[in-house]
């Protein structure tokens, strides 16, 4: 392994890439910053554009680690989906370029990282925070499926956080364009047409939904609600839709969880449904949250309140 997660000298000669990044197409040069971890084939650097002073998040990807043609596939499935949405609770992708040894994704920068290390800090969050969190998740989802698209890989650890705490849906390596319902008509007559194939279709957007279930009983719960020791045991209890809402959740609270975990995707609520549903109606719900709950239970004032 390469030396230390430091911006030391040697980190560059390992991944050589170097303080300046030139994307030749537009004349814009980024000053590489600090180390922010990684992501799938890339390692992330703070870019900062020195013609605008503006910091992004750019996932640097070694041309080198590219070895197979699905990996080029998935890359440039990541951009193709990711570059043409533009929503406020949608991580902003502002460019992508490369040079001979990298492949530059240029994203918005979330400089208070994602929910689960607000979890991880603060264990479970009140039900005013989950209704701000979800609400804002449930309104970029609601914003890709409008656009063709399935994340399938929604997680806390997808869900970014701006310096003003709201939610960025991130990492489209996973996502999808829905089938269009067309194109299964044409190539197919109606009565050749599997259920399955038809029902996958509808399927896909209630996966997502279903993951909205599993990310609000986390933040409630301080844990996924089919957590187990092992893969095929988590299996199991989802299949068997086996979980336990403790007492601690609310009757909306619990009442909303329960439908978006519903075992039949025909069942569970599309998302225009879960945003009226009384748990954001019904309860507490702050307009803003301060930087503050990263660590710490906020005190809501009457003043912040919807
Ligand atoms: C660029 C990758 C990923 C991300 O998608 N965004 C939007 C992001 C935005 N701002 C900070 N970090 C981000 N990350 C982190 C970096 C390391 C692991 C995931």
């Amino acid at each position: 392994m390469p030396g230390p997660k430091t911006n030391s000298p040697s980190d560059n000669e390992d991944h050589n890439v170097p303080k300046f990044i030139v994307d030749h197409s537009t004349r814009t040069t980024f000053m590489k910053g600090r180390f922010l971890g990684k992501g799938g084939f890339a390692r992330v650097h703070e870019l900062t554009d020195l013609t605008t002073n503006v910091a992004y998040a750019g996932k640097i990807i070694p041309k080198s680690r590219i070895t197979k043609p699905h990996h080029k596939e998935k890359i440039a499935r990541e951009i193709e989906v990711h570059r043409q949405l533009q929503h406020k609770h949608v991580v902003r992708f502002h460019r992508y370029f490369e040079d001979d040894s990298n492949v530059y994704i240029i994203l918005e920068n979330c400089s208070m990282r994602s929910l689960v290390h607000v979890l991880k800090y603060r264990r479970t969050l009140t039900e005013p925070e989950v209704r701000f969190f979800i609400h804002q998740l449930a309104e970029g989802v609601a914003y890709i499926h409008g656009e063709g698209i399935i994340h399938r890989d929604l997680k806390l650890g997808n869900m970014f956080l701006s310096q003003d705490m709201n939610v960025k849906i991130g990492d489209f390596g996973l996502a999808t364009r829905t089938a269009d319902n067309r194109q299964v008509t044409i190539c197919g007559t109606p009565n050749y047409i599997a259920p399955e194939v038809l029902n996958k279709c509808g399927h896909f957007y209630q996966a997502d939904i279903w993951a909205i279930g599993c990310i609000m009983y986390a933040l409630l719960v301080g844990q996924p609600p089919f957590e187990t020791d092992t893969l095929k045991e988590t299996y199991s209890r989802i299949t068997n839709n086996q979980y336990v809402i403790p007492p601690l959740v609310s009757s909306h609270g619990r009442s909303l969880i329960t439908a978006l975990l519903h075992p039949d995707p025909k069942s569970r609520p599309s998302v225009p449904e879960l945003l009226r549903h009384d748990f954001f109606t019904k309860g507490l719900f702050p307009r803003s949250l301060p930087t503050l709950a990263c660590t710490q239970v906020p005190q809501f004032t009457v003043d912040s309140l919807v």
